[in-house]
């Protein structure tokens, strides 16, 4: 692509635009998918979030997993605490306030949220790998939460669907073959997260983060926020602008692995959440990562003749490598890659 947006003509947005992707959801013509890819390649470039319309869900779809998640939170904990992600090899299921084992003091710290870590089921015939949650959910008893796995597993396969469509948009915004990125995520490693966060008083919030200032791992997210509000993401200038509920909207960023893939031209935005409403917030994040065995080395079409930045990495070991040191401090953190990038 000539005359295309690079990294050296990031912009400080005001606010985080709204792209309608439904050319890569249903029948469209090269150009329309095109355009839009161009719109996310903007956005990717000045603060790598944007929020999508034209998925394809319906708004009742959308509100029944967000009851789903907050009839899971309503449990009392030792309900709860029966599927800890600590006592599961891909430390999927509940993750308390605090993370995998807080004691006291790191839990008087840590983040304010709960969450629920689950992935996709194994597609017939794909064998489990150590370095992939795919297979490896807990679930409570049907009884405890009746429908609650069926509607959460329909809603996976969804989404697996939205992160191929979203694929095929971010390989065009790369000028690469519409399929190059799907080819990577055929056998995806995914966390289905489901976010929950008390209101925190405003007397503490200084101290006391819903989700501290972090960037995620993947490739992209696929976030569903209710209408609490409190999500701020850092811009180009360093500003923590408002990324606020849209209906019928997600919000995708990009993560640390696409920010390497691409060799810095896509950034992995530090974002963070305060949730200052009067009730609690509910969030549902849909990390996407490659294939476990997938190698990630800079794309050619991101080096513009320079050597890349990053050595190549196999994906699953790198991910595997980011989530144990957040899950060990129960605060998510900045991940050791972006501390790097900081840093320079
Ligand atoms: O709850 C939110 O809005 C953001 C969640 C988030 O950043 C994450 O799950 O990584
Ligand atoms: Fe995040």
């Amino acid at each position: 692509m000539s005359n295309i947006p690079t990294s050296a003509s990031r912009q400080a947005l005001a606010s985080v635009p709204v792209i309608d992707i439904a050319p890569f959801c249903g029948d469209s013509t090269h150009a329309e998918r095109r355009r839009v890819a161009g719109e996310i390649r903007q956005a990717c470039i000045d603060i790598g979030f944007f929020y999508i319309s034209g998925h394809g869900f319906l708004p009742a779809e959308m509100d029944e997993i967000l009851a789903n998640g907050r009839r899971f939170f309503a449990l009392p904990v030792d309900e709860k605490m029966r599927i800890a992600a600590r006592n599961n090899a891909a430390n999927l299921g509940f993750i308390q306030t605090g993370g995998l084992n807080p004691d006291a003091a790191t839990a008087a710290q840590a983040d304010r949220k709960e969450r629920l870590y689950l992935s996709r089921e194994l597609a017939p015939g794909e064998l489990p790998d150590d370095t992939s949650p795919a297979g490896k959910s807990q679930w409570l008893p049907e009884e405890t939460l009746p429908g609650f796995r069926a509607a959460i597993e329909r809603q996976t396969a969804r989404k697996v669907t939205l992160a191929r469509q979203l694929a095929r948009a971010f390989s065009l915004s790369l000028d690469l073959p519409e399929n190059y990125l799907e080819s990577f995520h055929d056998r995806l490693g995914c966390i289905h997260s489901f976010n929950y966060y008390p209101p925190i008083d405003p007397e503490v919030a200084d101290k006391l983060w819903g989700f501290s200032p972090h960037t995620d791992y993947g490739t992209f997210t696929i976030l569903h926020q209710d209408n609490s509000g409190g999500l701020q993401a850092r811009n180009a200038d360093g500003e923590w602008i408002d990324v606020p509920p849209i209906a019928n909207t997600f919000v995708i960023n990009v993560g640390d692995l696409l920010a390497r893939w691409t060799n810095d031209t896509y950034v992995s935005t530090l974002h963070r959440v305060m949730n200052r409403s009067a009730t609690a917030r509910l969030s549902i994040s849909f990390f996407a990562y490659p294939n476990p065995r997938a190698e990630i080395a800079s794309l050619e079409s991101c080096l513009h003749d320079q050597p890349s930045a990053y050595k190549p990495v196999i994906s699953g070991e790198y991910i595997r490598h980011l989530l144990t040191q957040a899950y060990e401090t129960g605060r998510t953190g900045v991940s050791s890659r972006t501390a790097e990038r900081l840093a320079r």
